[in-house]
């Protein structure tokens, strides 16, 4: 039977070239549609494929009922709402390794065109003016260019820059010494980076963490005269905060491929003369554009076909005989690696995932998918999902481990998450408890009864007198109501923790003044 390929925004026509040859595919070419034919178009498709120009909202695929893909050809999928593709049972799939050349060489020019203000001296003869004063520019050689994000592109970056005889700090929660001396760069902290370089690149995905991480307070921690570049996704950079660092001159210029909203054609930003902008160029190339397209349109043909794919994002489908027995568990698994991977400290090295009781007979390896990505979802976000757990933990030089134990602790069944850093090695364990569902019963040495869910307080301090009722009077203090409190010490004296579940989030000064309280060491606060 035909199937109907949808492609909503301009690709390579040489890229999709086998979906054009393949006979049971009908592709429909339309990048030019208003929202409403967009909705119309979609609800005949099986396969949808776009750029990063079509927002596919949970209103997008609420319209598509015979939606079984959706492509996007490049990497970020930050225009494709993945929960709702995954709740209608939709595998979305990326070509991340098509444009990472493009868009490091674009990085590059944009490096180049800053330091040197070809933009600007360009306009300018343009204009028939000669000026040869206005535009000195600085050399890139022996200049340090920070890189905060040190993946696909941040690292092709470092290359080039070497290449240039920059000095090179980077900046990726997985990233050590070791990666980095492999790598020929220098390793610092996201502080040291933005401290040593006279040159900042961001190259990370946007996701909760990475939004506005280069805000005011790390604009303040740079050179004065430094330079900003965005060549990854605009929120990562405050544009507010820039545009005050750069109008005041305390940063010397800044260029940028993208921003906060696109098309960006009234940006205050593109007032400022310091400020050079391409209109999200970087992924631009003939090359990246046909290689994007290819790939893409390969893993889209295999999925229609009921074939596997390269580079899945999202969760495909699992078998209803193997969700019966395992989805009991999947909330569970997530939420261990997740609460873990807040209160683990350095960079992640090995995680152990333990099984016991009557876990003991089942294949437990989706499991460990789900979570090794409830612990890769703090660094990486949304694009970290069960199919692609494995490969990008790998990818990260992070070892994974499963094993059966008939240490059951007194548990029918018993899911142990251990992950091992530079710094440290913590635990957690969790189980079914039959008709009161999920609990936290052991963090390290500690028993405790924790359901995982909701806003929880973590508190590692020393057991001595009225540190529980001053933790109790300093929440109390910020109304925030403690639903259930959990506390579990090695010895009397000795070091302690202190589960506390509230009814809100913690803001930020409640846990800064939680950390200053007598014989508290630790505050970690989690939304589960
Ligand atoms: N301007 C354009 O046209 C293009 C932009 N992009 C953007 O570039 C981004 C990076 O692409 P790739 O290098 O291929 O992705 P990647 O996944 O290979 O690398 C991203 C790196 O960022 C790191 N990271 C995550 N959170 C971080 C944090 N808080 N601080 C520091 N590092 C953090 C990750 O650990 C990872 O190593 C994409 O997510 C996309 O948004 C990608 C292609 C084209
Ligand atoms: O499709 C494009 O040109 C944008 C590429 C991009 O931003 C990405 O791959 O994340």
């Amino acid at each position: 039977m035909m199937k109907r390929v949808l492609i909503s925004d301009p690709l390579s026509e040489d890229g999709i070239r086998p979906l054009l040859d393949a006979e049971d595919v009908e592709t429909v070419l339309n990048p030019s549609m208003t929202h409403e034919e967009l909705l119309e178009a979609v609800s005949k498709a099986e396969a949808l494929i776009v750029r990063s120009q079509t927002q596919v909202t949970r209103e997008v695929i609420e319209h598509a009922p015979h939606l079984k893909v959706i492509g996007r050809a490049g990497v970020g999928v930050d225009n494709i709402d993945l929960n709702a593709a995954t709740e209608h049972g939709i595998i979305v799939v990326n070509a991340p390794d098509g444009n990472t050349i493009s868009t490091a060489e674009h990085t590059m020019a944009m490096l180049m065109s800053l330091a040197r203000n070809i933009p600007q001296a360009y306009h300018q003869l343009k204009q028939k003016r000669w000026e040869r004063k206005k535009f000195v520019g600085v050399e890139l050689k022996d200049k340090t260019i920070g890189i905060v994000g040190f993946g696909r592109i941040g690292r092709e970056v470092a290359h080039r820059a070497k290449g240039h005889r920059m000095n090179v700090i980077a900046f990726d929660p997985f990233l050590n010494e070791e990666k980095a001396q492999k790598a020929g760069v220098k390793h610092g902290t996201l502080e040291d980076v933005l401290k040593e370089a006279d040159f900042l690149t961001v190259h990370t995905p946007l996701i909760e963490k990475t939004k506005h991480l280069i805000n005011r307070e790390a604009i303040a921690l740079m050179k004065p005269g430094a330079r900003i570049l965005n060549c990854a996704r605009g929120g990562i950079i405050e544009e507010d905060a820039l545009f005050e660092a750069v109008q005041s001159g305390r940063i010397a210029g800044a260029a940028l491929d993208v921003f906060e909203e696109e098309p960006a054609t009234e940006h205050p930003l593109l007032d400022l003369p310091e400020v050079i902008a391409t209109p999200h160029l970087g992924a631009s190339t003939i090359e990246a554009q046909e290689n994007v397209a290819t790939d893409v349109s390969f893993d889209v043909i295999e999925l229609l076909r009921g074939g596997t794919v390269k580079n899945p994002v999202n969760l495909p489908s699992v078998s209803s005989e193997m969700m019966e027995k395992l989805s009991p568990y999947f909330q569970l698994s997530e939420r261990l690696g997740g609460f873990l991977s807040k209160v683990v400290e350095g960079t992640l090295e090995r995680i152990n995932v333990y099984y016991s009781g009557e876990l003991l007979d089942v294949d437990t390896m989706p499991l460990t998918r789900i979570a090794v990505k409830g612990i890769l979802k703090r660094h990486i976000g949304s694009r970290v999902n069960d199919v692609n757990a494995f490969k990008t933990a790998s990818d990260k030089g992070i070892v994974i481990n499963e094993q059966k134990s008939t240490s059951t602790k007194g548990f029918t069944n018993l899911v142990t998450v251990e992950i091992e850093t530079d710094l440290e090695k913590r635990s957690i364990a969790g189980t079914l408890l039959n008709g009161l569902g999920a609990r936290i019963v052991q963090l390290d040495h500690y028993s405790i009864d924790v359901v995982p869910e909701g806003h929880l307080i973590v508190i590692q301090h020393t057991d001595q007198p009225g540190a529980i009722g001053r933790v109790g009077s300093l929440l109390a203090e910020h109304q925030m109501n403690i639903a259930t409190m959990q506390v579990g010490r090695t010895n009397l004296g000795g070091d302690a923790v202190m589960v506390l579940s509230v009814d809100k989030e913690v803001e930020k000064h409640c846990q800064e003044e939680l950390a200053g309280i007598a014989d508290i060491k630790h505050v970690t606060c989690l939304n589960l």
